[in-house]
């Protein structure tokens, strides 16, 4: 049945993804009201600059200078924080809003990471929704699919593409040959990066959302500062050309693992066959692939950036909260989130792809084989190529599984070697 009374919404950020929402709840009102069962309306906004022009009319919208004042604005039933930033106005907004007993939907993993255990326990005490689908994997369902469609299943292992920044600058690097810093301004264009990009590239954003989707994978209490992450910055295209000649392609993986050891969760380059799934996800698309012991491998695959994905998700939760379905914001209540122990790494075991850059002179691969057999690591294959102007050479060597430890311990001991230009390249092979 439908209902005349709205649900009144109050955005703060008016960027990419806050003019996307605007768009989306215009151009697709009728419908929304159906399935929501009652209109949803925007009735006040605030942003940085209220002059510039972002193609929406504004007026019809009451502004706010100041944005804290969004979570005390009358008309108001739930605010939507589209500015970003794991502390600052964003944060000071969410705390207020929620203490005001105003519903709550941002799409900010940054602040989610750092402060989410305190936003979900503020919400669940003032009986509020506080919703984030648009912080994970864009336009993709994710938390929807993993927090209620997988919600029978324990979950061993959650693992993806959760950049689509780093995707899109991989696939292009892989596709046209194309420079980093090229294809990086032209993501920043498409307004898929975040403000500060570094973000992006060195992979603090997947590890933003990589530790959303670990804690309602596996209800354990958000844990980012233990999430290991290395980004591309240093993915070379010849590492991108040696992958392919081994079967390969590189993606950007962050993986989470709930196990006897404790929890593990890392954001690395990976080396993805090139039959898996993942291999096939490009440009700005992101993947998540989830292991439920009953319902098997879950692949979820969508537009993870972007501003009509980004706002399709973050009105699908309004929708949610103007149908009055929500619960806990994470798979359990808070308090029933356990604290994780962090797994060591060390211990694992995994096959490993190694890049040295190399001076092209006598007794390099031996010194670089000696340290390999020296800490165990046995080489599956190596390829040697492409001696340049200045004489140095690529030697990209594939292992048999072995320890991380053991080939952390056969890199210590070229570190320095008088043979080895750079530093060398480690990345892991999705298995
Ligand atoms: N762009 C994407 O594809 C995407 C996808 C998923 C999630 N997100 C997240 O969505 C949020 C917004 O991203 P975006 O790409 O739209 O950013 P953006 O930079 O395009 O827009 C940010 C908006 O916030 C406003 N703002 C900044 N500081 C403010 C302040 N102190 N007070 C009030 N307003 C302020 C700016 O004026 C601007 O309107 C971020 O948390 C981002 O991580 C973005
Ligand atoms: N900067 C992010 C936006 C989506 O969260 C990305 O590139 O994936
Ligand atoms: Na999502």
């Amino acid at each position: 049945m439908t209902t005349t009374t709205p649900l009144r919404v109050a955005l703060a950020g008016l960027g990419t993804v806050g003019g996307g929402v605007i768009r989306l709840l215009d151009a697709n009102r009728d419908l929304i009201t159906r399935r929501a069962g009652r209109p949803i309306e925007i009735v006040a906004v605030s942003a940085r600059d209220r002059s510039k022009d972002r193609g929406v009319d504004l007026d019809r919208f009451a502004w706010i200078d100041d944005t804290r004042a969004l979570a005390d604005h009358d008309g108001a039933d739930v605010v939507v924080e589209l500015i970003g930033g794991s502390d600052g106005p964003a944060l000071t907004l969410a705390r207020a809003t929620l203490a005001a007993g105003k519903g709550f939907v941002t799409a900010n993993k940054a602040m989610l990471a750092h402060h989410g255990l305190e936003l979900a326990q503020a919400a669940e005490a003032a009986r509020v929704p506080l919703k984030f689908e648009a912080a994970v994997a864009g336009g993709i369902p994710v938390i929807k699919g993993l927090r209620e469609g997988a919600a029978a299943n324990a979950i061993a292992r959650v693992y993806g593409i959760l950049n689509g920044t780093c995707n899109f600058i991989l696939s292009k690097m892989e596709a046209e040959g194309r420079d980093f810093a090229e294809v990086l301004a032209e993501a920043q264009a498409l307004g898929y990066a975040e403000s500060d990009p570094s973000f992006d590239i060195d992979g603090v954003d997947a590890a933003h959302k990589l530790s959303i989707l670990a804690s309602i994978a596996f209800g354990t209490q958000p844990a980012f500062a233990d999430v290991s992450a290395t980004g591309v910055r240093h993915v070379i295209a010849a590492d991108i050309a040696e992958a392919a000649a081994l079967g390969y392609k590189v993606r950007l993986v962050g993986v989470a693992e709930d196990g006897p050891g404790g929890l593990f969760q890392r954001v690395h380059p990976h080396l993805v066959p090139i039959d898996h799934p993942l291999a096939h996800v490009t440009g700005s698309l992101n993947a998540v692939v989830a292991e439920g012991n009953f319902v098997g491998r879950l692949f979820f695959q969508g537009a993870g950036a972007g501003d009509g994905p980004t706002a399709s998700a973050v009105v699908a939760d309004l929708i949610d909260i103007a149908r009055g379905e929500y619960g806990a914001p994470y798979a359990m209540p808070a308090a029933a989130l356990t604290a994780p122990s962090r797994a060591d790494s060390g211990e694992r075991r995994g096959r490993a792809y190694l890049r040295f850059t190399v001076q092209d002179k006598v007794g390099v691969l031996a010194e670089i084989a000696a340290a390999m057999r020296d800490a165990g690591v046995s080489i599956e294959s190596l390829i040697q190529r492409g001696v340049t102007a200045e004489g140095s050479a690529i030697v990209a060597i594939v292992t048999h599984e072995a320890p991380e430890r053991s080939v952390a311990q056969a890199l210590e001991k070229l570190r320095g070697s008088q043979s080895l230009a750079g530093q060398p390249m480690w990345m892991h092979i999705l298995g």
